[in-house]
């Protein structure tokens, strides 16, 4: 179960810094900070020594006394380029490794979670959010930084030469770089947050039109649902028109300051000081003040990140410590794509582990009672148990405590034995005795992987089909199947003739195929290279009876040796599973085998005794 949340937790106020800091861009992001700020004070430099050079040599002094100059300005203009180009590296580095380490959070949070949120909610959290968090470093932190360095060598060079045109300089780079983004901020605020809200409305409005296409035609809701869309997206343009607005009438009052503040140094300098120095001072507080306007940009950016960052927080602060998070700034540790061992390749099973379930218990976040109450489950190698019940009782969510998906509130969760291809379960006791791997008392199942907990999968409820050739959609990128095998896979899930059609698409959810088939290709997937513990939602949905008994029975063949645990509340032949646990509203029922439940009361002789109704009823869902 994933940790509250809540937005007065100890320390969340400082989660983006802790995430940079374990990430290691944090030095990577003030390296930035400080080659920026010496590229654009190479820039002043340039400025104020050619103006000099050029000040100077109207005056016709001997050419020794330019020398120095001369070479100054050649150096600064390559120095500039230079740094610029560094500095650039140095940003985009710190930018892609931060933004690389958010995202991966924000999708294992939100992927182990109990509280999914709707796709296109979760889509703009994933994507614009997360840019808009990796810009509150980049286009406010870094700009804010550098602008105060430039403000503290160049009052103070101007300074050196004038008391009076230093102040003046100095109210201008307050008004440029504090008091307009200052207005900027609180003009831009308000419409921010209404922006990143109305965002995720707009994207999870459009992610229904287009996921749910087929049912709102169906229904004769598409104009409906179009119209909502719509609707967001003008209530989304009239609030960035707005923000815009307020952004450019700031941004046109900043573009005035720069201008008024040279002349204003310009008019105090030729009072009294040096000659060329005044062309000098002048230029310089020109561009002075201009380095700092990008801050008014950054106040109106802050003031957008503020709404993603409240949404995306909770997502930051929920999950449990990513791998690599500890401290190790290693790249790529814990990310998607790292390679852990024996992943992407088939593998040979010697021998599912056992696995015991003991009093588990899972409570989602606002449910009124358990969807699992202290369910008690034993899975010695090679086991098949199915599970069954009515529509709510918990088999999903079990199938999700097994698989990880779910973690569970209270109770024990315990493998031992041989793991996952024949290798030994990290911390697992010398005798072989049980590893504890979920927790007592609530609190989150960690370190699964670490304690060598089998790797199951296989047909889930809902699964997806890639918009992807049948090859693409069987391997899921694993290495080492050649097209024997895939032919061998689909012919076990009812699909022989799909081997001659490795290379066709199938369309996004295999929209181009048939239910039934997209059933099979899921099923034919997870036989492709079967985990120890194989696990079945519902894998015969969308298959008529008899051709789901058939199917199943060849799964169950090409799966011998698995632990096999299913779900289902169809009525499929039930008789070549060891034991049949019934699952009523989150607890255990009834168990064992088909033969014994059959003959006596309770829910499990009902449902299967529905076997004799005629076919029609099969498909009115009667089966429950
Ligand atoms: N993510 C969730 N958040 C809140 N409640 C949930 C969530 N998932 C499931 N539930 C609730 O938990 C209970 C058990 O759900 P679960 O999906 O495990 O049942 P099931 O037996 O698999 O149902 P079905 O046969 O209809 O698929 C239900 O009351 C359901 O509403």
């Amino acid at each position: 179960m994933t940790r509250p949340a809540g937005t007065g937790a100890p320390g969340a106020r400082f989660a983006g810094a802790r995430l940079v800091a374990r990430g290691g861009g944090i030095w990577q992001l003030l390296l930035a900070a400080l080659l920026s700020a010496a590229t654009d004070l190479s820039g002043l430099g340039l400025l104020a020594t050619a103006t000099w050079l050029i000040s100077r040599a109207a005056q016709r002094p001997p050419i020794v006394a330019l020398t120095v100059a001369i070479v100054a300005v050649r150096g600064l203009a390559v120095a500039k380029g230079t740094l610029r180009y560094v500095e650039r590296l140095a940003g985009h580095d710190a930018a892609l490794r931060v933004l690389a380490r958010l995202r991966t959070r924000v999708y294992a949070t939100a992927s182990r979670g109990t509280d999914p949120l709707p796709r296109g909610d979760l889509l703009a959290r994933l994507v614009s959010d997360v840019d808009s968090v990796q810009d509150l470093l980049l286009r406010c932190a870094i700009p804010a930084g550098v602008g105060g360095i430039v403000a503290l060598v160049t009052v103070g060079f101007t300074a050196a030469f004038s008391g009076r045109a230093a102040l003046l300089l100095l109210a201008g780079l307050l008004v440029a770089g504090l008091a307009l983004p200052a207005l900027a901020y609180l003009l831009a605020s308000r419409a921010a947050a209404r922006i990143a809200q109305v965002r995720g409305r707009y994207l999870a409005a459009s992610v229904d039109v287009l996921a749910g296409a087929a049912d709102l035609a169906a229904f004769g809701a598409t104009e409906a649902a179009l119209a909502d869309a719509a609707g967001q997206s003008s209530a989304l343009a009239r609030l960035e028109r707005r923000a815009g607005v307020a952004g450019a009438v700031t941004g046109a009052v900043g573009a005035l300051v720069p201008g008024a503040t040279a002349i204003g140094v310009l008019a105090l300098s030729v009072r009294g000081g040096p000659s060329v120095m005044v062309a000098v001072l002048s230029l310089l507080a020109l561009a002075a003040v201009e380095a700092v306007l990008p801050l008014l940009g950054a106040a109106v950016r802050y003031a957008e990140l503020r709404g993603a960052w409240q949404r995306v927080r909770p997502l930051l602060l929920a999950g449990d410590e990513l791998p690599g998070e500890s401290g190790s700034a290693e790249p790529g540790a814990g990310e998607p794509g790292s390679a852990e061992p024996g992943a992407g390749e088939p593998s040979a099973i010697v021998a599912p582990p056992a696995i015991v379930a003991r009093q588990l218990t899972v409570r989602y976040p606002g449910g009124p009672v358990p969807a699992l109450d202290g369910v008690d489950l034993e899975l010695p190698p090679g086991r098949r148990v199915a599970v069954v019940g009515p529509s709510g009782a918990g088999k999903s969510t079990l199938l999700g405590v097994l698989t990880g998906a779910v973690q569970p509130t209270a109770g024990r969760l315990s493998v031992s034995g041989a793991a996952p291809d024949g290798a030994t379960p990290d911390g697992a006791t010398p005798d072989g005795g049980p590893v504890r791997v979920g927790p007592s008392e609530g609190g989150a199942a960690e370190g699964r992987e670490a304690l060598g907990w089998p790797r199951s999968g296989g047909v889930l409820a809902d699964g997806y089909v890639f918009h992807a050739s049948v090859r693409e959609n069987l391997t899921l990128g694993r290495a080492g199947f050649d097209d024997a095998a895939l032919g061998r896979a689909l012919a076990v899930a009812g699909l022989a003739d799909w081997a001659q059609r490795l290379d066709e698409l199938v369309g996004e959810d295999g929209a181009q195929v048939s239910g039934g088939q997209r059933q099979r290709l899921l099923l034919a997937r997870a036989l492709l290279d079967p985990p120890p513990v194989l696990v079945l939602d519902e894998p015969t949905e969308g298959l008529d009876p008899e051709a789901a008994d058939a199917v199943l029975a060849d799964v169950l063949r090409a799966a011998d040796g698995h632990t096999v645990v299913m779900v289902t509340h169809r009525l499929v032949d039930l008789r070549a599973f060891d034991e049949i646990v019934v699952l009523i509203d989150g607890r255990i029922s009834q168990r064992g085998p088909h033969d014994a439940l059959v003959e006596g009361p309770g829910w499990y002789s009902t449902w299967a005794g529905i076997r004799e109704v005629p076919e029609s009823t099969f498909a009115s869902g009667m089966g429950r």
